[in-house]
């Protein structure tokens, strides 16, 4: 079960809004369908979509070239801009789609001198290295968030929020990783996933994964988290991250700080593990990221069951954030940011 795969000159798209009960894929041909697929969250977790915004870069620096014929390099470069502008528009808080596009933009302007037709070539060869090197971020960092947690030297219960797995990347995951990282060394006696309301990416798509790689795991709803934490024992959270500011705060999927607040009370160390990528230094504070709010139907209903009066008001903010003071440690594929803060995460940057 492939997250993404680049086909034929198409993207493939696991569809993951119809998982765990049904394997289906879209096939993206056009920057418009990645564009849907993001927004609906048919591809989530914010490295795979920067990766899938790659890939429908590529798709509408081919469609342009198609459809125009271009007289100059730098007049295509200006409507594939444009392209890269209105993809990014499709989800706003997770920086690494921002980031994604602005890296095909440099590498597409970076060779303003070519023919257009060696920049479509160069576009998709960049798009496929950042799926691979995806790949190799998600195995390193996973490596640096087990050898700290394994530095507790029995196996651990560890609960974690949403899903930032191999469903949300190109490879093992983030926190996910982490968690297959601590099991291949034998290291993990239970993992709690939160159920993740409204869209339910824990129990629909954490609880599948992790059961299909053999890893103990128990689902519970959001609202047990507490009690979980009170009485079974939770030596960690680990949860991913959709944008990290310069001072450590991190944005991740609603319900988050909650927990980081919960792991604070019972003294249980919260950790996050993101890729370089979704650091975005040019934010100091948390309060200054972009939260995403969605459909208020997503609230009102459960997997299209309604749940409430059509006419409720709804508040459906898609990702909060955790202060930086409640995060024990940042895992990256560089090495570990422990107690992050603006002096912790400057120095780690060399900044
Ligand atoms: C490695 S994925 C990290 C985050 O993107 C993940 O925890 C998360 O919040 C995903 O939210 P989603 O709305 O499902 O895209």
């Amino acid at each position: 079960m492939d997250t993404l795969r680049w086909q034929n000159g198409q993207l493939v798209l696991l569809d993951q809004t119809k998982l765990p009960l049904e394997e289906s894929y879209i096939t993206c041909t056009k920057w418009q369908d990645v564009y849907d697929a993001i927004s609906i969250l048919a591809v989530r977790g914010a490295p795979a979509i920067g990766v899938a915004a790659a890939y429908g870069s590529v798709l509408a620096a081919r469609m342009l070239a198609d459809t125009r014929d271009y007289e100059s390099t730098s007049e295509f470069l200006a409507d594939f801009s444009e392209c890269c502008r209105c993809l990014d528009e499709a989800r706003p808080t997770a920086v690494n789609l921002h980031w994604a596009l602005e890296t095909m933009k440099a590498a597409a302007y970076g060779a303003e001198e070519q023919p257009v037709s060696s920049i479509l070539q160069l576009l998709e060869d960049k798009a496929k290295s950042m799926q691979a090197e995806d790949v190799a971020i998600n195995t390193a960092m996973s490596e640096y968030g087990a050898e700290e947690l394994a530095a507790a030297g029995k196996p651990l219960t560890i609960l974690t929020h949403c899903n930032a797995g191999a469903l949300a990347t190109a490879g093992v995951g983030t926190a996910l990783g982490v968690i297959r990282s601590l099991h291949k060394r034998g290291l993990i006696r239970m993992v709690y996933a939160d159920e993740t309301r409204p869209l339910l990416q824990g129990a629909r798509l954490t609880v599948s994964e992790l059961m299909a790689d053999g890893i103990p795991v128990t689902l519970i709803t959001d609202n047990m988290a507490a009690w979980v934490m009170k009485t079974k024992g939770v030596d960690a959270v680990v949860v991913g991250a959709d944008r990290i500011t310069a001072n450590g705060d991190t944005a991740n999927k609603i319900g988050t700080y909650g927990v980081s607040i919960l792991a604070k009370e019972h003294g249980v160390p919260f950790y996050v593990a993101a890729p370089i990528s979704t650091f975005d230094l040019s934010l100091d504070k948390g309060e200054q990221i972009p939260i995403e709010e969605r459909n208020h139907d997503e609230v009102r209903s459960i997997q299209g069951v309604p749940t409430a009066l059509p006419e409720a008001a709804v508040f459906n903010p898609a990702f909060d954030v955790t202060p930086h003071e409640n995060i024990a440690a940042i895992f990256t594929e560089k090495g570990v940011i422990r107690k992050p803060d603006t002096a912790q995460v400057h120095a780690f940057f060399n900044i």
